[in-house]
């Protein structure tokens, strides 16, 4: 989707920056960025990369607008800078894995090349989109893994970080959700819209039994009746069922029935029993109320016949961590690699043109290991732990794919894969092939990632350059 965002869509130190650059002629200088994080959110142990088409698709359209450049005048920025950014287009070249692929700390994710301002001035945008989308994909796929084949929709519009429900929507279906309630994010993305009924419904009418006739007559192939609202086995379950049996009465069926209150698996117990007793065993029950992995887990574990879940609150918020802490790093310009020293080695950048190399057990799923070499490496034989050089990996004869495929070249999209069915198949194919002591919530295994020969000697040399 095309989000109307502007070139102002930056932090202004970008254009700052910039200006700088465009002074000394040096806006024009090949430079290369890596996208990657350091910390993996929720205690989870990989990431499912989102956002990249949207990315793409703002990268293409990124402009300075008039407005923009009398609002930068008025900020104090020079009239032939302005100019200049007047007829930006981002011509860039991105190389990055496909979107749904999982990822993991220290591996670039997406390498961003082109002149020194057109790379810079896009940075906070690549963040700002990445790291969120891939972090509301990550606590989907968390939900989706224990839900088992039980539908999930996406209730949390309502509690979101304002406009960020509409790209999390998005972000939710390609980690494992089915739906959203979110009608724009479903129109704008082509995700599935789907809902029940409130509280002020049964409220309005009173009478519950009443009101669920009006759903019914109003939406008689889509009614899912909220049950809680006064006393959900002694009034909610008893009405939802006599009126769903009127509406046999009239060829329709009633699609579920929600419980949003009280002990989920009690009470959608009973209620299936109070269904089937009537028959109705094909209404299905539906399940809100501040649900998450952990809620969804127990309640399976519990067998609580739920086939329906809404999650809001947990989901759209990314709770308990606010951001994915996804970083934009220089590390080439003019022809020469840089590196941004830190007291912290974790902090080190790692220098140099890179490809990610991701190895392959026999059977093609997933080794546990991220092979990084500089571009003009190719696969190493070898590889060295970043942080404690002494511990090494052969890597010879070992499988692998390169990772970080050519998805944008001079500022226009490649082979790029805009429907949300596709990036969702793919991140469950991928997350299928990483083996499940991964993917369990306690204490995962640490995915590796070790970095080549070459880009060791580079960084140890950019080190001792930069040595105080
Ligand atoms: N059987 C269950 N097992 C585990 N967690 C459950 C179960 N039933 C409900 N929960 C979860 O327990 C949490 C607390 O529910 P709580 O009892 O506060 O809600 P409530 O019944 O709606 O209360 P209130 O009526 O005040 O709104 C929610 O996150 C809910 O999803
Ligand atoms: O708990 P969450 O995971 O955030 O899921 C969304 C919640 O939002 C709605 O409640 P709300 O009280 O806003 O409206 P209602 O009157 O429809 O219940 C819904 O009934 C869920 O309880
Ligand atoms: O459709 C629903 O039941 C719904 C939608 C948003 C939030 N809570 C519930």
């Amino acid at each position: 989707m095309n989000f109307q965002i502007t070139g102002t869509y930056t932090d202004l130190y970008q254009l700052a920056m910039g200006q700088a650059y465009y002074r000394d002629g040096s806006h024009k200088m090949p430079a290369t960025f890596d996208y990657f994080f350091r910390k993996l959110p929720f205690h989870n142990g990989y990431v499912v990369f989102a956002g990249l088409a949207d990315v793409l698709d703002m990268l293409e359209s990124l402009r300075f607008t008039s407005e923009d450049i009398d609002y930068l005048g008025k900020q104090g920025f020079n009239a032939d800078y302005l100019e200049m950014l007047r007829n930006f287009r981002f011509r860039g070249t991105i190389h990055a894995p496909r979107e749904g692929d999982v990822i993991f700390p220290a591996a670039p994710v997406l390498r961003v090349e082109g002149t020194m301002l057109e790379v810079q001035l896009v940075e906070t945008l690549i963040l700002n989109t990445l790291n969120f989308q891939s972090l509301i994909a990550t606590k989907a796929a968390r939900i989706r893994m224990v839900a088992g084949d039980s539908v999930l929709s996406d209730f949390g519009l309502r509690r979101a970080q304002g406009f960020g429900a509409i790209t999390a929507s998005r972000a939710a279906v390609i980690g494992g959700f089915d739906s959203t309630s979110n009608v724009y994010a479903a129109e704008k993305y082509g995700l599935k819209a789907e809902g029940t009924m409130a509280h002020s419904f049964i409220q309005l009418y009173g009478d519950e039994l009443q009101a669920f006739r009006k759903f019914a007559e109003a939406r008689p192939k889509n009614s899912v009746f909220l049950v809680d609202t006064y006393n959900t086995l002694q009034s909610g379950v008893p009405n939802a069922i006599k009126v769903a049996k009127e509406m046999e009465e009239r060829g329709e069926r009633l699609k579920a029935i929600r419980l949003d209150s009280g002990d989920l698996s009690f009470l959608a117990q009973r209620a299936r029993a109070m269904l089937d007793k009537a028959g109705l065993e094909y209404v299905k029950i539906a399940a809100s109320n501040q649900l998450d992995e952990f809620v969804v887990r127990s309640l399976r574990q519990q067998n609580a016949p739920i086939d329906i879940f809404g999650v809001g609150t947990n989901l759209i918020t990314g709770h308990p961590d606010g951001a994915l802490d996804g970083v934009y790093k220089l590390v080439e310009a003019d022809g020469k690699p840089r590196i941004k020293v830190s007291e912290n080695i974790q902090k080190v950048t790692l220098p140099g043109n890179k490809q990610v190399h991701r190895l392959l057990n026999e059977d093609g799923s997933f080794f546990g290991v991220d092979a990084l070499s500089l571009s003009a490496e190719g696969v190493p034989t070898h590889i060295i732990n970043p942080h404690e050089a002494h511990k090494t990996m052969q890597c010879a004869g070992i499988n692998s794919e390169p990772l970080l495929k050519l998805v944008m070249k001079n500022g226009e999209a490649i082979n790029r894969i805009d429907s949300i069915a596709e990036i969702k198949n793919y991140a469950s194919q991928r997350l299928s092939m990483l083996p499940p002591e991964y993917k369990r919530f306690e204490n995962p295994h640490v995915y590796k990632v070790g970095i080549s020969e070459g880009i060791k000697a580079m960084r140890d040399e950019l080190l001792k350059k930069h040595a105080f």
